[in-house]
């Protein structure tokens, strides 16, 4: 049984229906270029009806101060994810600037990618394990791309972690047997067309992750 975060949110009946299904992270998306992006006035609205004790949870690609500040100053934002290029320094820099704890989202295609897991343990609150994207792809995450699972089967872990990329009511539950992820997060599999979050999706997703 692993916990869910439902990533890309832009409608409140979604968000209803990703709680009562029982999300346990809710992810709203600060990038312009992605089909999921909100504002900080969306995410504000959105993150209105979330109970405590769910986290709500801002996606950022290599945001500087200011934007990080503005999205701050009007959404009320439990945890930052980073899914961009920040190195291991902005990521305690984030911490220690903006006081939430931080998810570094690291990419994996290869055994190579996996020591980044180790040097972003060190400094993150948490991991996001996703599939590196395409070197072409527009978008850094988000893009309905697994990796490997066999990679991280019998991992030692030092910091709370989350399984990405690709994950679909269909193969999520076959992903938490290899990896014994204690949560999952996913976008693209709970979607009938890009960007589209589909309610029916949503609570198979969420059934089939907490098995
Ligand atoms: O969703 C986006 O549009 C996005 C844009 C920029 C960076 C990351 C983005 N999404 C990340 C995610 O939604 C998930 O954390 C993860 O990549 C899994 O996505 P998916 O494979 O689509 O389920």
């Amino acid at each position: 049984m692993a916990q869910v975060k439902i990533c890309g949110l832009r409608e409140q009946a979604h968000v209803a229906v990703a709680l009562d299904a029982g999300a346990r992270y809710l992810g709203f998306v600060f990038f312009p270029k992605s089909p999921r992006a909100v504002s900080a006035v969306q995410a504000a609205e959105l993150a209105s009806q979330v109970p405590a004790g769910i986290a709500r949870v801002g996606l950022f690609v290599d945001p500087d101060d200011a934007l990080l500040q503005t999205v701050l100053n009007e959404a009320p934002l439990d945890l930052i994810q980073l899914h961009g290029d920040e190195s291991p320094q902005r990521v305690a820099e984030v911490k220690s600037r903006f006081g939430l704890p931080v998810m570094k989202a690291v990419g994996i295609a290869t055994p190579e990618d996996m020591s980044a897991l180790t040097d972003y343990g060190l400094v993150a609150d948490m991991l996001l394990v996703d599939a590196k994207p395409a070197g072409d792809a527009i978008l850094p995450g988000g893009n309905g791309l697994a990796f490997d699972w066999r990679l991280l089967a019998g991992r030692h872990w030092l910091k709370p972690w989350m399984l990405a990329g690709g994950l679909t009511p269909g193969n999520v539950a076959e992903a938490v047997r290899l990896t014994k992820a204690p949560c999952v997060d996913v976008s693209s599999g709970v979607e009938s067309a890009r960007g589209q979050k589909d309610a029916g999706l949503i609570r198979d997703f969420i059934a089939a992750a907490e098995g």
